[in-house]
């Protein structure tokens, strides 16, 4: 089968949901129940941009349909390509900090089990077994936010 072109990848969205956007201290993950490849990993909560969506309306929709929140979008933590970080050959997901604005996060879809885990250290988090392809999007994202923790150096806004 013919690769699609590199911009011709679907496009996901995925939220790297924290406490707060100014000082974070906890990651909120998900664990997935399908497709059977994927059952009982971790991933970032999130999904497909439909067809007249922009990526950050998709997430929205997709935070609130799977965990019921309000998503406040904070910065997009940017991966190697223009849609973001690479997850197969026909997939690549861009992955923005949220903070939840309104609603108590709840597994109301695509998921079995929510928790909130330690950005730092990162034993707990990197113990999770999380779909392989967001490995690399952890540890950007635990670099930037330990930049925060470290320097104080801007919020995530
Ligand atoms: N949401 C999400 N999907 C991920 C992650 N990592 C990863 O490889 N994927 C893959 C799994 C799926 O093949 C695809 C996302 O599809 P999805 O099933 O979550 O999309 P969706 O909520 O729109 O579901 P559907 O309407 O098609 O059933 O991206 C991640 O961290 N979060």
């Amino acid at each position: 089968m013919t690769k699609p072109a590199p911009d011709q990848l679907r496009q996901i969205v995925g939220g790297a949901v924290v406490d707060s956007l100014d000082h974070p201290t906890r990651l909120l993950v998900a664990r997935r129940t399908a497709p059977p490849q994927f059952a009982g990993m971790w991933e970032f909560p999130g999904g497909k941009v439909e067809a007249g969506e922009t990526c950050e309306t998709a997430l929205r929709r997709e935070l609130e349909e799977e965990l019921g929140i309000q998503a406040r979008l904070g910065e997009e933590i940017p991966g190697p390509g223009a849609q973001g970080w690479p997850l197969n050959e026909a997939a690549a997901m861009r992955v923005w900090f949220v903070e939840a604005s309104a609603g108590d996060a709840a597994p109301l879809q695509d998921h079995d089990e929510l928790r909130w885990v330690p950005l730092h250290p990162a034993q707990e988090l990197d113990a999770l077994p999380w779909i392989p392809a967001d490995r690399p999007i952890l540890v950007a994202l635990r670099a930037r936010t330990g930049l925060q923790v470290q320097t104080g150096e801007g919020s995530l806004r």
